[in-house]
């Protein structure tokens, strides 16, 4: 930044704050201020963050090149005015100025600037910080109030470009993030966001504290009433000013607000507690799921680009294995549960749910599509079913994270509302394949356009008449089926789908379990539409795709003896169990049962030497999600494993092949990438003891894929070096806890949070 003088004119919080900031930052030139109160000018110089001050303009306006307007919006008129006469004086060289400002309304500064100078001079490009706090004056200034918030910037079409860059790099070197807006939109949304919350707040504390059991109110006011009034302490006649000055879009604010204050005061009225319910389930994970949806992320990585962290397991070389535990519930079965509770007549009690992103951005969509939904709380959910055609519009684009098994299958729900819907996703799920169910889908009728080479957004025209047809699936998807099936609830006549294998049959069970007739011919799942789902209780089981990486870590692993229970062992999910038999592990199952339609048992696992070997092709799709772990089985083995026909794993989270074999290539592990497999040279030998390691460590990047964070984890128990795995913030999607439970166990693994770019 080269500016000789700034000049800031209204020392209060904002501008003393920007002051403390930029000297912290060795701003290389000089911070002058002007305020009318000499008291505030003492108190800055004296904390050493203003270099010299004045009641008056004048004196501080040679060399100036940079002012910062700070007063409050209604006095800003009378500066502005002030400022215009002063710049005629050629007190000041006006070629190299730039006026910015920090008002809390923008389209009231603007009238001001076009009454004092006659139009907006093309060097002046009015901003607000969006960082603020209920302390007031000079004395609350904070060096860090605008570190990683945001400043909005609201140039007019000539204002110039090199002002605009100035203002800018200005509050960057503040730390803040800088975005722009129009005027008129910066309002809006201020109306909204600041505006209306702070006159909640002081509504309510006034209404509150005119009351005659005052006393006791306040006495006994607890946490939420403190954080909610928080901001009625802030100053009053900053924010007279501002209703004064943002008057229309705070009334249009404020009209919605009671509008929707009148349908809760309804629902109170009435004891409409699914209302309520409805209400504040969508307001209590609103903020949260916004602040994910503008990041485009999942929650986890969201969280993470908010805070600019990058998270990373680093894994020490070694570890155990032992233990009994039991692994989060089945992601596949937690979102059919969701999404079938809620097209259900009655009551859902889901016991074992995952609260995995993945299945959370499915209970959230639901929630925004008007279905009440209590929890999930340790694993319960209770979802107030609203009928297949009880469904309401969502407010927006349903946002669903990183998740392929979300969109696909609302890709078949919402084909058959009454409404236009859009999906959306993360980075990685933008990148995934969408017409493997698009184009079936529009051979039911269904009208839905795609992103190019069929990727997401999906946009689904609602109101279309759907049809059953013969489908047959060109991929092994158990995503694809399903699909097609949630569609075919809503067809004329029979919904045909043929598989050229087995696939996961979650589905079909669930619908029979809700009373939904569904066939099986041969390879063909078939059901009709018209019918109903009565709901009922959902046992979700503990994932096998999850237990996968503790079977690898204790099948690897020398003196392991490691128990999972209640695993759903469903026969179109246990790829994993029959590879690794093949490969020479040593399990044990017990306790079998079923429980609502679906097989668990507890599964024992203890070290025992494994051997390559050419994983059968029919095993592929039930094993699709478990590769990643038995990639690392087969490192730890002896001899040579050979995968082919699994080039699905190639448009999974990441390309899975490639990613596995980039890290086992890390770790000095010989490997051949195919197009639709790979073979992994085991680093065990013929007379393997258990007590050599495999392979080295190194550092690998996860790609944002939680698979293969998890694989890497485990590949640590035999490696002779650390393994430093990178963006693992995806682990959440599908297995929340992953690391502390793999510590229980006797892994080494900490995580690590690193600065982001
Ligand atoms: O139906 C499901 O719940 C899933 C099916 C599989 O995907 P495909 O259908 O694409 O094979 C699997 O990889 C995914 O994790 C979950
Ligand atoms: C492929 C996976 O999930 P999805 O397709 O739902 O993103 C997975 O969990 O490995």
């Amino acid at each position: 930044m080269n500016e000789p003088r700034l000049l800031i004119v209204g020392l209060g919080l904002i501008g003393g704050s920007l002051a403390a900031a930029l000297k912290e930052t060795g701003f290389p030139g000089e911070i002058v201020a002007c305020d009318r109160n000499p008291r505030e000018l003492e108190q800055a110089l004296s904390q050493g963050i203003i270099d010299a001050g004045d009641t008056s303009m004048v004196n501080l306006l040679p060399r100036t090149t940079l002012i910062l307007l700070a007063v409050p919006v209604l006095s800003m008129q009378t500066v502005l005015v002030e400022l215009a006469r002063l710049l005629d004086k050629g007190l000041v060289d006006r070629e190299r100025l730039v006026i910015t400002d920090v008002g809390s309304t923008k389209a009231s500064i603007r009238a001001a600037t076009i009454e004092a100078f006659g139009k907006i001079p093309s060097n002046l490009v009015l901003g607000h910080p969006i960082a603020g706090s209920e302390r007031s004056g000079v004395a609350a200034a904070n060096p860090r109030l605008f570190d990683r918030h945001k400043v909005i910037l609201t140039p007019e079409k000539d204002t110039a470009p090199d002002a605009l860059a100035r203002v800018r790099r200005l509050w960057q070197a503040c730390g803040a993030e800088v975005m722009e807006m129009t005027v008129e939109r910066h309002d809006q949304v201020l109306a909204r966001t600041s505006h209306l919350p702070h006159l909640l707040a002081f509504s309510l504390v006034d209404t509150l504290a005119r009351q005659h059991q005052r006393q006791d109110i306040f006495r006994y006011a607890a946490g939420g009433f403190r954080d909610f009034t928080r901001i009625a302490g802030s100053d009053p006649v900053m924010w007279r000013d501002i209703f004064l000055a943002n008057r229309d879009a705070v009334l249009d604010a404020l009209d919605d607000f009671q509008a929707g204050l009148a349908g809760l005061r309804k629902a109170v009225e009435q004891a409409d507690g699914d209302s309520m319910l409805a209400i504040f389930d969508r307001a209590s994970h609103a903020r949260r799921y916004f602040d994910t949806l503008l990041n485009q992320s999942s929650y986890q990585a969201g969280y993470q680009i908010m805070q600019q962290t990058i998270l990373s397991f680093r894994v020490s070389p070694g570890g155990s294995v032992s233990r009994r535990i039991r692994v989060p519930g089945d992601k596949s079965i937690s979102h059919r549960s969701i999404m079938l509770g809620a097209l259900a007549e009655g009551v859902t009690e889901v016991s074992g749910f995952l609260e995995g992103e993945d299945s959370l951005a499915t209970l959230q969509a639901f929630r925004d599509m008007g279905v009440a939904i209590e929890g999930p709380s340790q694993g319960r959910v209770t979802i107030h079913g609203v009928g297949l055609h009880g469904l309401k519009p969502p407010p927006g684009p349903i946002y669903l994270g990183n998740s392929g098994t979300g969109m696909r299958l609302f890709a078949g729900l919402l084909s058959g509302q009454a409404f236009d819907s859009e999906l959306t996703g993360d980075a990685s799920l933008t990148k995934r394949p969408m017409n493997r169910v698009a184009e079936p889908l529009r051979q039911m009728g269904a009208q839905i356009d795609t992103a190019p080479e069929g990727r997401p957004p999906l946009k689904i025209r609602g109101g279309q008449a759907l049809k059953g047809i013969d489908y047959e699936m060109p991929v092994a998807s158990a995503q694809v089926k399903s699909c097609l099936l949630l569609a075919g609830l809503y067809a004329k006549g029979e919904t045909r789908v043929r598989e050229p294998a087995p696939t996961r049959d979650h589905t079909e069970r669930m619908l029979s379990g809700f009373g939904y007739p569904v066939r099986r011919e041969g390879d063909t799942a078939i059901l009709s539409g018209g019918g109903t789902l009565q709901a009922g209780p959902i046992d979700v089981p503990a994932d096998i795709s999850s237990a996968a990486f503790f079977l690898v870590a204790a099948a690897i692993t020398p003196g392991s003896d490691l128990i999972l229970e209640h695993v759903g062992i469903n026969p179109t999910r246990i790829g994993v169990l029959n590879i690794l038999r093949a490969m020479g592990a040593d399990l044990e199952l017990s306790g079998q049962q079923e429980v609502g339609g679906e097989p668990v048992a507890d599964i024992r696992i203890r070290y025992a030497p494994l051997r390559g070997i050419d994983i059968p092709v029919d095993q592929v799709p039930l094993a699709i999600d478990e590769f990643p772990a038995l990639f690392i089985a087969a490192a730890n083995a002896c001899g040579t494993t050979r995968l082919r026909g699994a080039e699905e794993l190639r448009v999974k989270e990441s390309d899975r092949i490639q990613a596995m074999a980039s890290g086992l290539d890390i770790l000095g592990v010989t490997n051949t990438v195919r197009e639709d497999g790979i073979d992994i040279e085991g680093r065990a030998e013929k007379d393997d003891d258990g007590s050599r390691v495999h392979y080295g460590g190194g550092r690998i990047d996860s790609l944002g894929d939680h698979r293969i964070a998890m694989a890497f984890s485990i590949a640590g128990l035999r490696a002779g070096e650390p393994i430093l795995i990178e963006n693992c913030a995806n682990v959440a999607t599908s297995f929340p806890g992953f690391v502390d439970l793999a510590n229980q166990v006797g892994m080494l693994i900490e995580t690590e949070t690193r600065e982001g770019s």
